[in-house]
């Protein structure tokens, strides 16, 4: 099995493997190929081969042990997030070395487990941040390596929500102030500069932002340097953007790699990257029940069993996504419908408006392009449990995580029992 090639319209996987998991675990499920993840991932390696380099997946588009175990053993490392990401990484086995952290608001507790388990960097997002390192790293006697985490005002061209380095969001340390945190930093006993790192945004359909902020951090690697101070690391971060319709066309990582390095020049940097939807978002699909098909006069509403809460990107950020029927039968007539949920929500959709197969009830529908951003930002509203996620390698699959039983939904509530009469 294999679905998805990365630009690519091939099929998903065989139909009748399909039919044959949905039988196993149960509808919805989410579905990943492993083949195309591990493709992706060796795209992105020796896309920056001609460099000293470091390709970190960005743990948050999918978090999957299976996955993250997958993409360890094929030599990535890994930006994280969070206390829960770190466990994670942990889990799999991952070299310190391998893991660098970001995230504006880094708790005590985050920073100490971090520090214990020895990451490669912080990635440092805030003076008070890089103040509260160094007294953590102080009383536990170590040194944090660090890199602060620049936010260069350059416009990533995409989604409001998901655009990271423009200075009104509330990402990385301001251009003009980074030279003189940096001096900072420099000082404190218990810190050790590390890296430059910066990270303008997701889903990027061009190369100029990315070459932009490159710009914006190399004037200022170059002052860091005439303080004295050495930097090893460069963390252009992740963001590279994936075709979701059949007419995008978003740069391969070759050509990120041929435009970042030719504007790197010969900078004796190791290139650290952070991509994550480019590894999994395209090796990934969503597959639904059509419960039933509604026909009104203004059109057709399909109606399936997975909602918003299983995929939101649809209602978040009015994202596209492809929907088809599992079983291919080339003389279907195309309906205008709306593909949706069962969720007590009108943004409760997949598609809007849109001409698609004509589909039966009872038969199995597959969203695309939802390996990333999918199941890791799925919820329990209307007391959903979530869903399976299945991995599959060859003709052979793997439940990569069981569907979440109505009982482990419910469990963590705890009733009065005062109010128990
Ligand atoms: C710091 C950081 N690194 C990496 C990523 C991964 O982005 P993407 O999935 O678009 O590659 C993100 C998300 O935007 C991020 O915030
Ligand atoms: N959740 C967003 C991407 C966020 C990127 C994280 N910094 C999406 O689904 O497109």
């Amino acid at each position: 099995m294999d679905f998805f090639a990365y630009k690519d319209d091939s099929l998903m996987c065989e139909e009748s493997d399909l039919t044959a998991i949905a039988e196993a675990v149960g509808t919805p499920f989410y579905c990943y190929s492993e083949r195309t993840i591990l493709r992706h991932l060796r795209v992105f390696q020796e896309a920056f081969a001609l460099a000293p380099h470091l390709i970190c997946y960005s743990v948050k588009a999918n978090s999957n042990l299976a996955i993250l175990n997958l993409l360890r053993h094929a030599g990535s490392g890994f930006d994280i997030v969070s206390g829960g990401e770190l466990e994670r990484v942990k889990r799999v086995g991952c070299d310190p070395e391998k893991v660098v952290f970001s995230g504006v608001g880094k708790t005590e507790a985050e920073i100490r487990a971090a520090l214990e388990f020895g990451v490669r960097m912080f990635n440092v997002e805030s003076a008070p941040e890089l103040r509260r390192i160094n007294e953590i790293a102080g009383e536990m006697g170590k040194v944090a390596p660090i890199a602060l985490r620049v936010n260069p005002d350059v416009d990533a061209k995409t989604h409001p929500y998901i655009s990271t380095g423009l200075k009104r969001n509330k990402f990385g340390i301001p251009h003009e102030q980074a030279l003189e945190l940096y001096r900072e930093a420099a000082q404190m006993p218990n810190i050790r500069v590390r890296g430059l790192d910066c990270h303008i945004g997701s889903q990027l359909t061009q190369v100029t932002p990315f070459v932009d902020a490159l710009k914006r951090v190399k004037g200022l690697l170059e002052e860091i340097a005439a303080l004295g101070i050495e930097i090893t690391d460069l963390d252009l971060g992740g963001g590279l953007g994936i075709p979701y319709e059949e007419n995008d066309n978003p740069p391969s990582p070759q050509e990120l790699a041929q435009a970042l390095l030719t504007e790197l020049g010969d900078q004796a940097v190791t290139v650290l990257l952070e991509p994550g939807r480019a590894i999994v978002g395209n090796a990934g699909i969503l597959v639904a029940r059509v419960e039933y098909v509604k026909e009104t006069p203004d059109r057709d509403f399909i109606i399936t069993d997975a909602g918003m809460n299983d995929l939101m990107r649809p209602t978040l950020y009015k994202a596209y996504h492809g929907v088809l029927p599992v079983t291919r039968h080339f003389d279907r007539d195309e309906v205008n419908a709306d593909v949706v949920g069962p969720i007590c929500e009108t943004g409760d959709y997949f598609a809007q408006d849109r001409y698609v197969p004509k589909f039966r009830e009872g038969e199995l529908l597959a969203v695309r392009s939802a390996g990333a951003y999918g199941f890791v930002m799925s919820g329990n509203y209307n007391s959903r449990p979530k869903v399976a996620e299945v991995l599959v390698r060859g003709d052979q699959y793997a439940v990569a995580r069981q569907r979440e039983t109505l009982d482990q939904l419910l469990n963590n509530d705890v009733m009065d029992p005062q109010f128990n009469e």
